[in-house]
């Protein structure tokens, strides 16, 4: 289905059915990560020369997102994503298939042109996240990686058309699952971004 087709769809299915999906991996509850989970492999939806992304660790920070630049499973009304140091990710196959999405934006999405997955997100700008790269472990045949430990950026599914009026049922719908909601990122990692600007707002930073 082409983009704006879709968008009606998942607007439809999700302020009318009574249970909207908020991710495949959250809808019927969380599989807890394994702690000495050691990494793997991401791929893009292609049928064959499918990209390919190794991942040498465990991701941190994951998280159900509703921001509107995060890719989204079809239907979903969320992302999940988490970080990885950038040094510990590489693409291994099928690099030509990658284009940036969106240049000007903070997180430089890079998706695959044929299946439209966004494979990795890198900061290249100064940024307090620059170091890390945002990714979809769903994009992965091993189970394994670090569970939601969060939602984020809820509110901001209403500004993609959700009905304001159901987003109490959204936000029960995570607590149920044991997952906070905020309306940017959490605590701890807003508390991280707001010390990166107060170093750098200092006169002697060399930020
Ligand atoms: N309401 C906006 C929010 C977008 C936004 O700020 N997204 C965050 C989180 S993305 C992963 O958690 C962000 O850091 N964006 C930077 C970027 O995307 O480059 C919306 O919905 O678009
Ligand atoms: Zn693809
Ligand atoms: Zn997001």
């Amino acid at each position: 289905m082409s983009a704006l087709p879709q968008r009606i769809f998942t607007y439809v299915r999700n302020t009318f059915a009574m249970a909207p999906s908020l991710h495949p991996s959250i809808d019927n509850g969380i599989k807890k990560g394994d702690a000495n989970f050691a990494g793997g492999k991401l791929f893009c939806h292609c049928p064959s020369n499918k990209v390919e992304v190794t991942l040498g660790s465990n991701v941190l920070h994951n998280h159900a997102c509703g921001c509107s630049k995060c890719w989204k499973p079809k239907s979903a009304l969320f992302s999940v994503v988490g970080v990885i140091p950038t040094d510990k990710l590489s693409v291994t196959a099928n690099q030509q298939k990658l284009h940036i999405i969106d240049k000007s934006a903070a997180i430089q999405r890079n998706a695959c042109k044929e299946c439209g997955v966004h494979l990795f997100g890198r900061i290249e700008v100064d940024h307090p996240f620059k170091g890390l790269d945002f990714v979809h472990t769903e994009l992965s045949d091993k189970s394994g990686w670090q569970e939601p430990q969060f939602a984020a950026f809820v509110s901001s599914i209403i500004e993609q058309g959700f009905d304001p009026s159901q987003i109490d049922t959204v936000r029960s719908k995570f607590k149920s699952v044991g997952l906070e909601t905020y309306d940017v990122l959490s605590p701890p990692l807003m508390d991280a971004i707001a010390t990166y600007t107060a170093q750098k707002n200092k006169p002697s930073s060399k930020l």
